[in-house]
């Protein structure tokens, strides 16, 4: 139930619905909730070889969260943290694209569960923001061998109930912010899980039969700073240019001085 409600800033009032997994969880889908975890992306991975098909692996509280170029991800309670496992055969450049199903899983589900007068974005590769601020993040990682991904572990973390301190994030990085902290809504693990994963569900079904180009297509419609001048930098350089879409691989499209270049792994910067 919401705690507050800041009419100001919505115009349509929020659907949750509480302790009521939906009939719709996507069939021949696991769904694993643990009470805690170290990660729930390195549990993926001890557990795949016994899984038969794809699972959700989610955790109350998860102890060593981790996030994207080796940094930690702190879990407060009532936080979400949820990792996918699959195990897709296929090349490594498959497998990236379905960062973007992920991302727009995550956006679509919150906007199932609290209406679409929720203002969240996305931000490339597969950052969901509310208000501008860092709700989401998502960190693929997989296991396989000669470009073929055997295992994926598709792992996603939401401030459903509090973000980490300013502090605690690197100089230059988006604020981060909770839901509650930005909405005043609560929402548990649980209702996200299962909004997710048919939200996921759909997405996989939709690149399956007609490839990434809705989904690039749809992420664009909801991406952040798009046809605006953003900063990319990689481990050795730094490229500022306009962010001009996202190509068939998934790579960020930046034009700058030096032309237009694509970009397949970066931090992006709004800066201002
Ligand atoms: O750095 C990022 O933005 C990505 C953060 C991903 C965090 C999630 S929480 C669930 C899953 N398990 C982990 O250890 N990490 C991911």
């Amino acid at each position: 139930m919401p705690r507050r409600w800041p009419r100001s800033r919505w115009s349509v009032k929020p659907r949750l619905r509480v302790n009521n997994p939906p009939a719709t969880w996507p069939q021949g889908v696991a769904r694993h909730v643990l009470d805690r975890v170290d990660s729930t992306n390195a549990e993926a991975f001890r557990l795949a070889p016994t899984l038969g098909g794809p699972a959700w692996i989610m955790a109350r509280e998860q102890q060593a969260g981790r996030g994207r170029r080796g940094r930690a991800w702190t879990d407060p309670p009532g936080n979400f943290a949820a990792t996918l496992v699959l195990r897709p055969q296929g090349a490594a450049a498959d497998a990236a694209r379905l960062s973007f199903v992920a991302a727009l899983a995550v956006h679509d589900a919150l906007r199932d569960l609290c209406g679409p007068a929720l203002n969240l974005s996305l931000k490339w590769p597969n950052d969901v923001l509310l208000n501008g601020g860092k709700l989401s993040g998502i960190l693929l990682e997989s296991s396989g061998a000669g470009g073929q991904v055997a295992v994926l572990a598709i792992g996603i973390g939401v401030n459903l109930a509090e973000a980490p301190e300013p502090s605690e994030v690197e100089a230059g990085a988006l604020r981060p912010v909770s839901l509650a902290g930005e909405t005043g809504l609560t929402m548990t693990p649980d209702d996200l899980l299962d909004a997710l994963a048919v939200r996921f569900d759909e997405g996989m079904r939709q690149m399956a039969a007609y490839g990434f180009a809705p989904i690039r297509a749809a992420w664009l419609a909801r991406a952040a700073r798009l046809g605006e001048t953003i900063t990319a930098r990689t481990g050795t350089a730094e490229i500022t240019g306009r962010f001009d879409g996202v190509d068939e691989t998934g790579a960020l499209i930046l034009t700058g001085p030096r032309g237009r270049q694509a970009i397949s792994a970066a931090d992006i910067h709004f800066g201002g």
